[in-house]
């Protein structure tokens, strides 16, 4: 019987990383994913650049679009400041499912909060349902056609402040050409492109970081 990419993932984790060791569960992916089968994680190369964004902005409130098998959230989770939060939104159960329990097993899960379904009908209802102002640090890296319109949203639901930040995964590979355009050509967003490579590969790829300038 065929066992799903995630499954093989959460088990490597369970077989290889350390309980509670947030590095451990990356580095074991990254091995899993470098050496035995590539999965669509941020990856080590970006993953470095992101770290370094997180580190930076220190975030009290974070949204992360598009969690896989939870690798990026407990990267971010496990550099996030004492009474912060990640709120990582997944569209597909089964991929939530995986997540959960890779968060869990990462020690992560009290910085973390998972909600399934689509961005779109959950981006309306966020300050409501989670007592929000605004994110100081959104990772967008679910589906690139949705990155523009999900940014528009975003906007409108005044869940961006100024000096809110959104950092893109894939912004080249498999590209995101619109939201590029808008957020470069915008004069409410200050952009910047970091050169990096699709994970695990030498395919070219980037992370573009741009600031809400309100
Ligand atoms: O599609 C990608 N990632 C999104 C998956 C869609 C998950 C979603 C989450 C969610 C939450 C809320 N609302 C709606 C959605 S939809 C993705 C794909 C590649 C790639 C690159 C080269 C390839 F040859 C093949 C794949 C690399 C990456 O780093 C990616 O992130
Ligand atoms: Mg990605």
């Amino acid at each position: 019987y065929g066992s799903t990419r995630p499954e093989r993932i959460l088990a490597e984790v369970k077989r290889k990383a350390t309980r509670g060791d947030a590095r451990s569960v990356v580095d074991t992916i990254d091995q899993y994913c470098r050496h035995q089968e590539w999965a669509m994680n941020v990856g080590d190369e970006k993953g470095t650049i992101l770290d370094s964004i997180v580190c930076e902005v220190k975030p009290r409130a974070m949204l992360e679009l598009g969690t896989y098998c939870g690798y990026s959230a407990v990267r971010i989770a496990s550099l996030l400041p004492p009474n912060s939060r990640l709120i990582t939104m997944e569209f597909n159960p089964v991929f939530a499912a995986i997540a959960r329990q890779v968060i869990a097993w990462a020690g992560v899960e009290d910085k973390v909060v998972l909600i399934e379904g689509p961005s779109g009908d959950w981006i309306p209802k966020m300050k409501k349902e989670f007592g929000l102002t605004s994110f100081d640090l959104v990772f967008l890296d679910h589906w690139k056609d949705c990155y523009l319109p999900d940014t528009k949203l975003m906007e409108e639901c005044g869940l961006l402040r100024t000096g809110s930040i959104l950092v893109a995964d894939n912004v080249i590979c498999p590209g995101a050409p619109d939201y590029l355009e808008y957020v470069r050509g915008s004069p409410r967003y200050e952009s910047k492109y970091f050169r990096s490579h699709l994970e695990y590969t030498r395919v070219e790829d980037g992370i573009e970081k741009s600031v809400f300038l309100g």
